[in-house]
């Protein structure tokens, strides 16, 4: 593959930043201060369910990649998310984020609030991954080019129009500020060596448009139960 197949190919993963979530109505309005405590509250159980997943997502690309040294580097989202000792970790880090937010770490970890159209949706991205060629799950993870962006706007976002939330609770968004970046140009790496033929490349782009839907899917189940008042 030429330099210009590569640089065509990977402008056009790019291109899905248009459809990334950032610019989902629930996510403008959270930016912008307009969510109530019940609805961040709401927002934070629910996501829950997609970080309690990764893992498994993760887990589920490492067992079907045949590549010692991309396994190397991937086994690291593995650590980061579940840490290596009580305390630690994202998974940790977001429950903490959800106290903060006023939730008990018992109802985010028993599933209460979580509504149907999220539960399918981070199902369908575990499936996803365990189901589908190997490159395509990881070309899958590279929403994670836009999002750190978002979370950076987020952070100011959440220290400006929600002074009520303990800034110690945001540690998770500033975590992600340093590992999104580094994941995704590790991704991203992979995508363009082991992706080369035509039918790689699209199969690598059909895989990032249903990442986006499955997180635009995620956001259009909360904000209805939001509505709902659920
Ligand atoms: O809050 C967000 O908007 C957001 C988005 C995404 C994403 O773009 O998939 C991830 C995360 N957060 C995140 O925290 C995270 O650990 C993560 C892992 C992945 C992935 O697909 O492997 N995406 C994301």
């Amino acid at each position: 593959m030429t330099t210009t197949d590569t640089e065509g190919f990977v402008a056009a993963l790019r291109g899905h930043s248009r459809r990334y979530h950032d610019r989902h109505p629930f996510h403008r309005r959270m930016n912008e201060g307009g969510l109530s405590r019940q609805q961040l509250q709401g927002w934070a159980a629910n996501r829950f369910y997609y970080q309690k997943n990764l893992p498994h997502k993760d887990a589920a690309i490492l067992a079907n990649c045949p590549h010692r040294e991309v396994r190397r580097r991937w086994i690291q989202r593995i650590i980061d998310h579940d840490g290596t000792a009580e305390g630690e970790g994202g998974i940790e880090a977001w429950l903490r984020l959800g106290e903060a937010l006023g939730l008990t770490r018992e109802e985010m970890e028993d599933e209460r609030h979580v509504v149907p159209g999220v539960r399918f949706a981070v199902d369908a991205y575990v499936t996803f991954a365990r189901t589908r060629p190997w490159t395509e799950a990881v070309a899958s993870s590279l929403t994670e080019l836009f999002a750190p962006d978002l979370m950076a706007e987020r952070l100011a976002a959440f220290e400006r129009h929600y002074p009520w939330i303990d800034r110690q609770g945001l540690a998770y968004f500033r975590a992600r500020l340093t590992q999104a970046p580094r994941d995704c140009e590790h991704a991203l790496r992979v995508v363009t060596e082991y992706c080369r033929s035509a039918d790689e490349q699209a199969g690598a782009l059909a895989a990032l448009s249903f990442k986006c839907d499955v997180l635009w899917s995620v956001l259009d189940a909360i904000e209805r139960s939001c509505a709902d008042g659920r």
